[in-house]
């Protein structure tokens, strides 16, 4: 029942397509360029080999693809249509009147748009009240922000529609409150933007030295804190207040020529373009798209750590994620093999397997009660001992299901056994696990609650029905 029409698949179209097939929705394409399916199936490939790296849990299964000449058909029965066209009023006006003869009356008309405001776009429109700006930032299936942008005509339940289904995707939903033109992040953007073509033409730096200036800097900064909480810290101890009154006079000065537009000129544009080619020109468009999503992933991992910004948001959308099938053990990890986890040899390394086990095993201690709140009152689990079998190879992109077993449960012990499957069911990897209740405030052993001790040994009886699984009690050497 999830189906999103995509009206032009380029640069941004062809992100919001992988953004929803990985997402499990079904997506149809119409564009009439002939190399839109190529384009899109490049984009595709780069998506799937990043976004579901960002997840410690699998994502839905992928929805289907499909292309279409006729509007009427991509958008029949659909409930989130995207136009990503270049950015011309009026080709968007004569999109929307194909469009809204063909799409059902409460789907989502999306539009992409850099700069226009809702009220331009709905101007004309047979159904106004159904388009919406949904601005999203390239990457769109790795990065989460979209700026959301009602006109007054917006009624308020297309908004709040809106908002929950971008969330359900992964996505920021950001509601402008008033609408305004290139909304908030393009006019940053533009800014920055435009003094950049200035240092450039007056000779003040190449293009590889103005972006050194961003991403060995602010740059980093920004990712995880943006520019106001950035500040507040520059302030010191004494605070905004401060900073304020320190460089807040420095804007009367004249640093910045923003509100001047460098001229076009071939000389300006040959400049840039060379620069850029000499700065870049020895990777292709699809491998810089494959260092800047590498990169992107290892940052917003990082950040998944702390919880802050884009981050906290990943960890929010895994809890909106489905549990795995329960078969006859414990599904303690159903989540893919990122790249970051594979190394030289061309498969999983072995410190990944330890990674993975170790989120089996935290896993099953929620599922005993050995939860945040259980770990914050002062008691927890400690590994003392792992033996890993190396079985099978696993490969980046690889589902990997781990099941646990309990094979003794005793006072302060707990023994595990995490069997590790990859494609087809293939057994890969088998680790046995002993691990001791401990009181974390005295850093010595204890027993366990009532509650988590009658949990585990409800699961250790359900297991002792099982024989004992195959490698178990094996040492090194045997
Ligand atoms: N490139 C970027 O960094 C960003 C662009 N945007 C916005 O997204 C929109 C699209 O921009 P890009 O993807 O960069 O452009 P693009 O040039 O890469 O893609 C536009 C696509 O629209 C197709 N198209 C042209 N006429 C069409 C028609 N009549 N029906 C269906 N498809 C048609 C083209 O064949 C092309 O594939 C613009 O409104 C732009 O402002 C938004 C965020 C970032
Ligand atoms: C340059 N741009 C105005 C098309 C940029 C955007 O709209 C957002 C982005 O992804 O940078």
């Amino acid at each position: 029942m999830k189906t999103a029409a995509i009206i032009g698949g380029g640069v941004i179209g062809g992100g919001w397509a992988a953004r929803f097939l990985l997402n499990g929705w079904d997506v149809r394409v119409f564009d009439p360029d002939p190399q839109a399916e190529r384009k899109i199936s490049e984009v595709l490939a780069n998506a799937r080999r990043s976004l579901p790296s960002l997840y410690d849990k699998m994502l839905p299964a992928e929805g289907v693809l499909s292309f279409h000449d006729d509007m009427a058909d991509a958008v029949a029965g659909t409930s989130w249509i995207q136009e990503s066209v270049p950015e011309q009023l009026d080709l968007k006006h004569k999109i929307y009147a194909q469009i809204q003869k063909h799409a059902p009356k409460d789907a989502i008309l999306g539009s992409s748009t850099s700069g226009f405001r809702a009220s331009q776009l709905q101007d004309g429109a047979l159904n106004p009240g159904q388009i919406i700006v949904a601005h999203p930032f390239n990457p769109v299936y790795l990065l989460p922000l979209v700026e959301l942008v009602p006109s007054p005509q917006t009624p308020a339940s297309v908004t709040e529609r809106a908002t929950s289904l971008l969330t359900s995707i992964g996505m920021k939903p950001l509601v402008i409150r008033k609408e305004i033109d290139a909304h908030i992040a393009d006019r940053l953007l533009e800014a920055v933007w435009r003094e950049g073509l200035w240092l450039i033409k007056d000779g003040i730096c190449t293009t590889e030295e103005l972006d050194d200036s961003i991403r060995y800097g602010f740059g980093l900064r920004w990712a995880q804190m943006g520019l106001f909480e950035t500040y507040r810290i520059a302030g010191g101890e004494a605070g905004m207040k401060h900073f304020m009154a320190q460089f807040g006079p420095a804007l009367k000065w004249p640093w910045t020529k923003l509100m001047d537009v460098p001229e076009f000129t071939e000389e300006l544009v040959d400049l840039i373009a060379s620069q850029s080619d000499a700065q870049s020109g020895h990777l292709s468009i699809r491998e810089l798209e494959r260092l800047r999503d590498d990169n992107l992933v290892g940052m917003m991992r990082a950040l998944k750590k702390s919880g802050s910004g884009a981050g906290g948001l990943i960890t929010a959308h895994e809890a909106m994620l489905p549990d795995p099938e329960p078969v006859d053990l414990p599904v303690t990890v159903s989540r893919r093999i990122p790249q970051s986890w594979t190394d030289y040899n061309g498969h999983m390394n072995e410190a990944n397997y330890t990674e993975a086990s170790s989120q089996a095993t935290d896993r099953f201690m929620e599922m005993i009660g050995c939860d945040a709140a259980y770990i914050a009152s002062g008691r927890s689990y400690f590994t003392v001992e792992n033996h890993i079998r190396f079985l099978n190879e696993l490969h980046e992109g690889d589902e990997l299901t781990i099941t646990t077993q309990v094979l003794k449960a005793e006072g302060k012990k707990m023994h595990l056994f995490h069997r590790l499957t990859g494609p087809d069911g293939k057994l890969a990897a088998t680790v046995e696990t002993l691990l001791l209740h401990m009181d974390t405030n005295a850093r010595a052993t204890s027993l366990p609650s009532e509650e988590v001790s009658a949990m585990l040994t409800a699961y250790a009886d359900a297991h002792a029905a099982l024989s004992l699984p195959e490698g178990a009690g094996r040492h090194v050497g045997q």
